[in-house]
């Protein structure tokens, strides 16, 4: 009878599969975020499947990637050409697109979520995905605001479940935050944490807070700046060279919510405004909300603050 072999077959590949590294990678969500994290994982040497809602939307994906891609060959073979147009070509090749997130998963050892920051929209994907999974997939979100455990949640693989943080642009900062909830398995955060640095990356690690370490403080201070805009305190332009010039950012606090997209931006506020509705940091900012609402969200959409 075949089927204790395949049986036999698909645990032992399972079970050799949980053993080894991260090979192949399903980004889901080819966004700002979703399509550096597939440009990244490409040019490490992993096979990558990216997942987006529609042609047009994969479209926009590679023209960035390839964009990016470009950028890393000339700062990296500007003395190379020929390796430089290998470099481009061998990275690009490692990339499949799909429009069919449960049949991307299919053979896949990661899972990286980097869609819209909602929770309903990341729990009806990620309770679809958990469904038709290999056993061995682990599943991250690139999440910046919402609790893993919660977003983990619809899923039955809370051990194989954790965060995958990573900073925009995704190709030129180094930092990835890992995190792991009380129910990720030890072997699921030794492989993530082996994984960001197989992807270059600086991992750090906190507990499953909100916002981990970077946006628990990025919030506020950006948030302030915002306010400070809208009660008119200083020009946009002063703040942020304020900011630059006075505290050494490379970016200041209102041009960089204009390069994250306000539209996150938002549902990062408002999500932690609902979670601690008496924190006066986290209140909803009026400015914020009109822009968002007239379509104004930031260098994506070619006009937020400022204009592109
Ligand atoms: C204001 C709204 C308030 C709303 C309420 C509050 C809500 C708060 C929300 C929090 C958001 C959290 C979002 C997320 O979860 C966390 C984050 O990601 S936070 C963002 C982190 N990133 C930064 O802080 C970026 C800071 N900026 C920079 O580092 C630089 O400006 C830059 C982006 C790298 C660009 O550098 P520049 O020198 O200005 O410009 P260059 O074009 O010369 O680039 C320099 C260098 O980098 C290479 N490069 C740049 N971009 C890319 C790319 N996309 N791909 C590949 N390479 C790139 C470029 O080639 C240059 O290389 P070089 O030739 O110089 O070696
Ligand atoms: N923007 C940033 O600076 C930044 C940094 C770190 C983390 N994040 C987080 O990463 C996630 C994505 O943020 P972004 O800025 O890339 O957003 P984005 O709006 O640029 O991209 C989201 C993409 O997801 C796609 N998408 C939505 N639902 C989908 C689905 N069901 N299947 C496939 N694709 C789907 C959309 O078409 C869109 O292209 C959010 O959770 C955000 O909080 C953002």
């Amino acid at each position: 009878m075949a089927l204790p072999v395949l049986i036999l077959k698909s645990s032992f590949s399972s079970s050799a599969a949980m053993a080894g590294a991260i090979k192949h990678v399903t980004v889901i969500g080819g966004g700002l975020m979703g399509s550096g994290i597939a440009q990244v994982a490409a040019q490490t040497g992993h096979q990558v499947t990216l997942v987006e809602v529609n042609d047009a939307a994969l479209q926009k994906a590679h023209s960035s990637i390839q964009g990016s891609l470009q950028r890393v060959v000339k700062k990296l073979y500007k003395d190379k050409p020929a390796d430089g147009e290998k470099f481009l070509k061998e990275s690009l090749a490692r990339i499949t697109t799909s429009l069919n997130a449960e049949d991307a998963v299919k053979n896949t050892d990661l899972v990286v979520e980097a869609i819209v920051e909602n929770l309903r929209i990341k729990h009806k994907l990620f309770s679809s995905l958990d469904k038709v999974a290999p056993k061995h997939t682990i599943f991250a979100s690139n999440t910046s605001s919402l609790p893993i455990q919660d977003i983990a949640s619809v899923t039955n693989r809370k051990d194989r479940f954790g965060g995958l943080h990573f900073f925009n642009p995704v190709p030129v900062m180094k930092l990835l935050e890992v995190i792991r909830t009380p129910d990720t398995s030890d072997e699921t955060y030794e492989k993530m944490m082996e994984w960001g640095k197989n992807m270059g990356k600086t991992t750090v690690t906190c507990k499953d807070t909100p916002g981990f370490v970077v946006n628990r403080l990025l919030v506020p201070y950006l948030a302030e700046a915002l306010r400070m805009l809208e009660r008119g305190d200083a020009s946009a332009r002063d703040i942020d060279t304020a900011m630059k010039l006075g505290a050494g950012y490379p970016m200041g606090p209102l041009e960089l919510g204009d390069y994250v997209g306000l539209d996150t931006t938002k549902f990062i506020l408002d999500g932690w405004h609902k979670k601690f509705p008496n924190e006066q940091l986290f209140q909803p900012i009026p400015f914020l909300d009109k822009l968002v609402s007239e379509g104004k969200l930031g260098k994506k959409s070619g006009e937020g603050i400022y204009k592109y």
